[in-house]
């Protein structure tokens, strides 16, 4: 693959993901931006940050939209390059609006803009590779496609894997003691190697949906918030947090007046608590009032699916939050 360009500018969104009980599988993009700006050079990486990180993200080969560049390079064949990077950065970092998602995608992107055939690095294997470094790609998918998305990651439980692919007859004895515990070769063809098999479709929002983000001052890393999650959950909750999962996309699509009973979550947010208490409080809060409130990503901001109007607003800035009332950013990335 050939680099037929030295320079190209590119535009990302900030993200919210989860949105209650699509832990892993929910996003939607909002219009608060990063810019990134590209140049190829020949000599050592430079990057130059303005507005959020600013003094606080590396400026070399670390920094990950460099880090996403020279993986995009290398997997669509093209040579690597000196890089000089200019971000105006408007996505708060590490409160929970897919900072770490939208800089991958963006470094993708420059990717794609400086190649000689951007059909390589389509939506879909931009989505693959974005994947592979972010470990989930509930964020990613509307960073890439814009507005509302589900996203998950093919994949074969053990039992199915296992499962013989001839049909048995219901009227056979199925085997003798002990034959059951050799496990079955499967044919299932290892595609690409080390990128994960992802998919996204668009959810069509067909009202004004008008997201109101609840930015506190204090950061929480993704990472840390995950690893505050249980091996495991009641299949109870597990049950009704499918239910709500399902229901949050008819309310997504079409009945706003759903969303308060498809937003209630039982997989991640209270197990979260700990780590960020007043972001809990503020969603019950805000629930109370029939306003429905998730925590956004990993936390620690509070998303409300609604423009909550201005005497709430006033309350919560009143005891320390940021609150800014958004739109859907439908376009996802794009470049300049
Ligand atoms: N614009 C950016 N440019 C470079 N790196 C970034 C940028 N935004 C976020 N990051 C990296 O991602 C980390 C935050 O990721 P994470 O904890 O997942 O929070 P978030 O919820 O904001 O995605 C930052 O500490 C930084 O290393
Ligand atoms: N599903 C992830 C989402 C993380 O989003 P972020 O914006 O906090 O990076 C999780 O809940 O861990």
């Amino acid at each position: 693959m050939r680099i037929v360009k030295d320079e190209a500018e590119v535009k990302v969104p900030a993200t919210s993901a989860n949105l209650g009980p699509g832990y892993d599988c929910m996003g939607l993009a909002v219009s608060l931006h990063d810019r990134v700006r590209f140049r190829a050079t020949v000599g050592k990486t430079q990057v130059h940050v303005r507005g959020e990180g600013k003094d606080r993200l590396p400026e070399d080969e670390k920094h990950l939209v460099v880090r996403a560049i020279r993986l995009g390079l290398d997997a669509v064949g093209a040579s690597q390059v000196g890089i000089s990077l200019w971000q105006e950065n408007q996505i708060p970092q590490s409160r929970g609006l897919g900072s770490s998602a939208s800089a991958i995608v963006s470094g993708l992107a420059i990717v794609r803009a400086i190649i000689s055939d951007p059909q390589a690095l389509d939506n879909d294997t931009m989505l693959r590779i974005a994947t592979y470094l972010e470990g989930h790609p509930d964020n990613l998918a509307p960073a890439i496609y814009g507005g509302i998305t589900l996203a998950g990651i093919h994949g074969t439980s053990s039992e199915e894997a296992a499962t013989t692919k001839e049909l048995t007859s219901p009227f056979i004895e199925m085997g003798q003691e002990g034959e059951d515990d050799q496990e079955e070769e499967t044919d299932q063809p290892v595609l690409n190697a080390d990128f994960p098999q992802t998919w996204a479709v668009k959810i069509e929002n067909q009202y004004d949906l008008y997201p109101t983000v609840f930015i506190p001052d204090f950061e929480l890393d993704t990472s840390q918030a995950r690893a505050l999650l249980p091996e495991q959950v009641p299949h109870a909750d597990a049950a009704r947090n499918v239910a709500n999962a399902a229901l949050l996309v008819s309310a997504l699509q079409d009945h706003p007046e759903l969303l308060m009973a498809a937003t209630t979550d039982y997989l991640h947010q209270n197990y979260r608590r700990a780590a960020m208490p007043a972001s809990l409080d503020l969603m019950y809060w805000l629930r109370a009032q029939q306003l429905p409130a998730v925590i956004s990503g990993a936390g620690p901001c509070v998303l409300a699916l609604t423009n909550v109007g201005d005497q709430v607003k006033a309350q919560a800035e009143k005891v320390g939050w940021k609150v800014r009332t958004l739109e859907l950013d439908t376009r996802g990335v794009r470049e300049l």
